[in-house]
């Protein structure tokens, strides 16, 4: 709750900052509404002039006397025409340059953000935030326009009254009073109401995304049923969230639209004319009071319909500042330098690691290993010790709670994140793919890579052979993560893609456990020349791809058993050997 309230007082600040070139028309279009205001409030000001001249001298006002107020009215209508088609298309435009440059801002903020921020995040909250957010802050400034300016015609009425008759003016300000009183009461519950309408419609979109994600896991286990339940649980919530929201909003509108409306005239009529009837006004002024109030009042009354809007604004506001306020876990420090690679040596120094969040357990516990620059090592162990997570300090989505992983010497914490990755290349057993062509898939690993040496990369990995046969070569479509491909092909892109980044240091994590005898000869193989001459580290279920490697570390609880080669482990190891035992590995 703290943090909400914090998010709400620095919304706005936070969020103009990205208004950029869209600022100065947003500033320009709610100030020149003001001017559309003003003008709109002073025709009742043409009236008071035109009917006390007609009460004083009918024959001086039709010879000259209706000249200014006509000139005044043209004045009126002129100016108001300007300044409100300027005031509503700048507003507009500044209003779409805003929610764009926040869209992007937003984008590449999340992009920043550390693998803890997308472990805790709903992909699909996300993506309603970022698209469907900002859209309802481009709306709400738009609807706010308008309520800024019904709010400024009123009390620009006020004065006009206060500028006719003082005591009238004080009538005005204490029916006024009544209604802000009445807006302070109501507006708070209306405002949550609107954050926790938004948040649903965020987890549902996420939920949404995920049962889509996972469709197939669902197909298999005639689960949609479920998925569907999920999903309709979140919408009926969104329902009754909308269904109390709209009575509250009557229950708050109505009355106030009665008071404006009813109530607020009426009294400032009778009163006027009793004063007049007692000699203290003339009935020009009796108009041009009930005038002025009814001329903001009902400009208010219409737009309070949009108080929903404005409200759905605010409360995306709050979750688009939350957001920009995340900071990454993991940071690059001021001025960091980038790393150099020579060897291309790890290692992992007394290393001690617990996920943000679940900080009493310690998953990695004093954790001491060494790469030899260009050689395999290969961590084996119990599911859960420890061995993804070694990988994953390695890439730096996390830093070390204790100890220091070092390359080539240097302490990750100091060199960046981007010149970690740079070094490094990455196959997981579930190789990603996004959509798009198979060329602009192998460039994500370097974007200027050419056709041929993309081509190069294919036949290395073993994955030319299958590539060639399809009719667009490279330029294929993949289609949305890769479903048209068997995994033995997924994996073999993913080895292609690596063999262009042409890094000093591999990671493989269970690359190849998910795939059968064939898919895996022929991806053991383009693996065989993705390792030779880098520093590899691979994580394996299967002792069988491993055997080979410099060194095999059997993981235990978060630190290195056992270590050595698979002959030397074999005569040293006992928790080695029923392992080799349990997969039938001679
Ligand atoms: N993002 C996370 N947040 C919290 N705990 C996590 C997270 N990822 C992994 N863990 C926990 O850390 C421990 C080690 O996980 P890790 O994935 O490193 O093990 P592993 O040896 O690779 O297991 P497997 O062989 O099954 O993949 C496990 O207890 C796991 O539950």
């Amino acid at each position: 709750m703290a943090r909400s309230d914090a998010a709400r007082t620095s919304a706005p600040r936070t969020l103009f900052g990205h208004a950029g070139d869209g600022a100065w028309l947003l500033v320009g279009g709610y100030v020149l509404i003001l001017v559309d205001a003003v003008a709109q409030s002073l025709t009742p000001a043409v009236f008071r002039v035109v009917l006390n001249r007609i009460q004083h001298d009918p024959h001086q006002f039709v010879r000259t006397g209706w000249q200014g107020p006509a000139l005044g009215a043209a004045a009126i209508a002129g100016t108001f025409l300007v300044a409100a088609y300027l005031a509503h298309t700048w507003t507009r435009r500044g209003a779409a340059r805003w929610a764009n440059n926040l869209r992007g801002a937003l984008y590449e903020h999340v992009q920043r953000l550390s693998m803890d921020f997308f472990h805790r995040s709903h992909v699909g909250d996300l993506a309603a935030l970022i698209n469907q957010d900002t859209e309802r802050l481009e709306l709400a400034v738009w609807q706010g326009l308008t309520l800024w300016w019904a709010v400024a015609l009123l009390l620009i009425s006020v004065g006009l009254i206060a500028w006719v008759d003082p005591w009238m003016a004080l009538l005005a300000v204490g029916l006024l009073a009544v209604a802000v009183v009445w807006t302070l009461l109501v507006l708070p519950r209306l405002r949550r109401h609107t954050r926790d309408i938004r948040d649903e419609l965020g987890r549902t979109s996420g939920t949404l995304a995920e049962m889509l994600g996972v469709n197939a896991l669902l197909k298999a286990f005639n689960a949609e049923d479920h998925a569907l339940g999920q999903v309709r649980d979140g919408t009926e919530r969104i329902r009754a969230g909308s269904e109390t929201f709209a009575r509250l909003q009557h229950r708050y509108a109505d009355p106030l639209g009665f008071h404006l409306s009813f109530v607020a005239p009426f009294l400032l009529l009778f009163v006027g004319a009793w004063r007049s009837a007692t000699g203290t006004l003339e009935i020009g002024d009796v108009v041009a009071i009930w005038g002025f109030w009814m001329r903001g009042s009902t400009a208010l009354t219409a737009v309070i319909t949009t108080l929903p809007e404005v409200l759905a604004g605010m409360a995306a506001s709050e979750r688009t500042a939350e957001l920009l306020d995340e900071r990454p876990a993991v940071a690059d420090r001021p001025h960091a330098p980038a790393l150099a690679v020579t060897r291309g040596g790890v290692a992992f120094e007394g290393v001690s690691f617990a996920y943000p969040g679940r900080e009493s357990r310690l998953v990695l516990d004093r954790f001491d290993l060494t790469l030899e620059p260009g050689q395999t090592t290969a961590l084996v162990g119990p599911s859960g010790a420890g061995k993804s997570t070694v990988a994953q300090l390695l890439l730096r989505f996390f830093d070390p709670t204790g100890g220091r992983v070092t390359i080539d010497g240097r302490d990750l914490r100091e060199v960046t994140q981007a010149s970690v990755r740079a070094a490094i290349g990455v196959v997981f057993q579930d190789s990603v793919l996004v959509s798009g062509s198979l060329a602009r898939n192998l460039r994500l690993a370097r974007p200027t890579a050419t056709d041929e040496e993309i081509v190069t990369a294919l036949e290395a990995a073993n994955a030319w052979e299958f590539v060639r046969a399809w009719d667009d070569g490279v330029e294929t479509e993949l289609g949305e993560r890769g479903v048209t491909l068997s995994g033995g092909q997924r994996q073999r892109l993913a080895i292609a893609r690596v063999m262009l980044k042409d890094p000093a240091i591999v990671v493989l994590d269970e690359a190849t456990s998910a795939l059968d005898a064939s898919g895996e000869r022929l991806v053991l193989g383009a693996l065989d020349r993705l390792l030779a001459g880098r520093t590899s580290l691979v994580i394996a279920h299967r002792i069988a791809t491993v055997r080979q490697a410099d060194q095999i570390v059997v993981v235990e609880r978060g630190r290195v058993g056992d270590i050595g080669t698979h002959s030397s482990l074999l005569r040293t190891s006992a928790t080695y050997r029923s392992y080799c035992r349990e997969q039938a590995v001679a």
